[in-house]
């Protein structure tokens, strides 16, 4: 594809994701689905030029209405090529808006706001812009972070390293290290995970041995010490509720040394379809998954193993916020009243859930999320639903699970941002079901 024809597709990718509702990956799955032409490294481009355009998107539409432009996806796109990629005008003229599937000529008013672009001064913008979020959650996330907020807010701005989770149920990090080293591959251990390896580069592992002989799972850092603080050890009976694909379940099987027995719950089985596949490859043998249907039946069947689990992981639906490096377009799509809502199901699964853990075993809640509502919030208000539970502090439990970085595990709650160690954005509390 020339240049011209790559920055009309980024067009359009903005617009379609403009008018679709759902995560934009699947936007851009179905894209390039029906556009076989575009080759490995059109897409690529497109791709990342896409992402960059979202992750900056305040920015680039304070430029552009700065301008008196409409911050349509065409006005975001040509002030991204400039501010974010770097391309001088004149070049923006020549490769992106000539020649065949080439956009419409620049207008005067554009070419006037381009032209301005480097004399942009970030200072004036107010944080939310600078920060790149949504103005209406800044009162919330400045409560909880204060004079760390900017920072905060920055470390948003970067790519999320690739992390992998070697299961130490075949191999160790330092095989795995040495295989990926043998094959180019530069990567090191993630810095609070024992078992977590982090590859600077993009790179496919898809069809690589580490992955296809079970050796590794795609991870993020904060996800595994999530799991790891579970303490799941062998022969537990341990429920994982929100299990989606099994990646916190396929981290519990690995501590609890595949004995005891996990079951993993979901409502859609949809996200469960891999289950399967990855247990086998992991040789994980002690999961049993399960649809629950949303009706009285769940309920039946929860009955009977009411107050049974010595941990029950609750790895709730939530804003996705502490991962909006990898899925910017969503920062821009959560609103308040979607927000109340995801809070209400939270609490509701919280509710359910508990109800499975056994007197003196752990429900273990944990989001992918960095605000307070979601998060400490959401505890407190459990606690004084649930008096038979309490808080056992993340700091009590971190090094016997084999976390590094004290200073990570400080306090009742683990609550990262991409800011401390480079993770995502999570929250875990663990909570003691009193009456062993
Ligand atoms: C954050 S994801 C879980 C990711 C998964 N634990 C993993 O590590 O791959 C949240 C999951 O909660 C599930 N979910 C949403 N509402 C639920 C409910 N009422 N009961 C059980 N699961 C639910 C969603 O389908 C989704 O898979």
């Amino acid at each position: 594809m020339t240049p011209s024809a790559r920055l009309s597709s980024v067009i359009e990718l903005l617009t379609d994701v403009e008018n679709t509702s759902g995560p934009a990956e699947h936007v851009i799955k179905r894209y390039f689905k029906a556009r076989r032409f575009a080759g490995s490294k059109d897409r690529r481009w497109i791709t990342e030029f896409f992402y960059d355009i979202q992750r900056r998107r305040g920015e680039l539409v304070w430029l552009a209405e700065q301008g008196q432009l409409a911050p349509v996806p065409r006005s975001l796109a040509l002030v991204g090529l400039v501010y974010l990629a770097g391309i001088s005008v004149e070049e923006v003229e020549s490769l992106y808006l000539s020649g065949s599937y080439a956009a419409d000529p620049l207008s005067p008013e554009e070419k006037a706001v381009l032209v301005s672009l480097p004399d942009a001064n970030r200072d004036a913008m107010p944080l939310a812009v600078r920060g790149n979020f949504p103005d209406w959650l800044m009162d919330r996330l400045t409560a909880s972070y204060g004079a760390r907020m900017e920072a905060v807010l920055q470390s948003f701005q970067d790519r999320a390293p690739f992390c992998l989770r070697v299961n130490t149920l075949k191999t160790d990090r330092e095989e795995v290290c040495r295989i990926l080293a043998e094959d180019g591959i530069p990567c090191h251990p993630t810095e609070i995970s024992p078992v977590g390896i982090r590859i600077e580069e993009r790179v496919n592992l898809n069809s690589h041995p580490v992955m296809e002989r079970g050796l590794v799972e795609i991870q993020d850092e904060a996800a595994q010490i999530a799991a790891l603080l579970a303490d799941a050890g062998p022969g537990m009976n341990v429920v994982d509720y929100c299990c989606g694909a099994g990646g916190k379940a396929l981290v519990m099987a690995a501590t609890m040394q595949n004995t005891g027995l996990l079951r993993a719950f979901d409502i859609n089985p949809r996200r469960m379809k891999d289950i399967a596949i990855r247990t086998r490859r992991a040789a994980v043998g002690i999961v049993q998954s399960l649809a629950l249907q949303g009706n009285d039946e769940d309920a039946e069947i929860l009955s009977r193993i009411e107050g049974e689990a010595d941990r029950v992981f609750v790895d709730a639906p939530c804003s996705g916020s502490g991962t909006w490096r990898r899925q910017p377009d969503q920062r821009w799509s959560l609103t308040p009243e979607g927000l109340a809502d995801l809070v209400a199901v939270q609490a509701d699964i919280l509710d359910t859930a508990s109800a499975l853990v056994a007197p003196g075993g752990r429900l273990v809640y944990a989001t992918c999320s960095i605000l307070e509502e979601e998060n400490a919030s959401q505890i407190a208000a459990f606690l004084a639903r649930h008096p038979d539970f309490e808080i056992l502090p993340v700091s009590d439990l971190w090094d016997g699970v084999g976390l590094s970085e004290a200073e990570a595990g400080q306090g009742d709650f683990l609550s990262l941002t991409p800011a401390d160690y480079g993770t995502d954005g999570f929250f875990t509390a663990i909570l003691q079901r009193t009456g062993a």
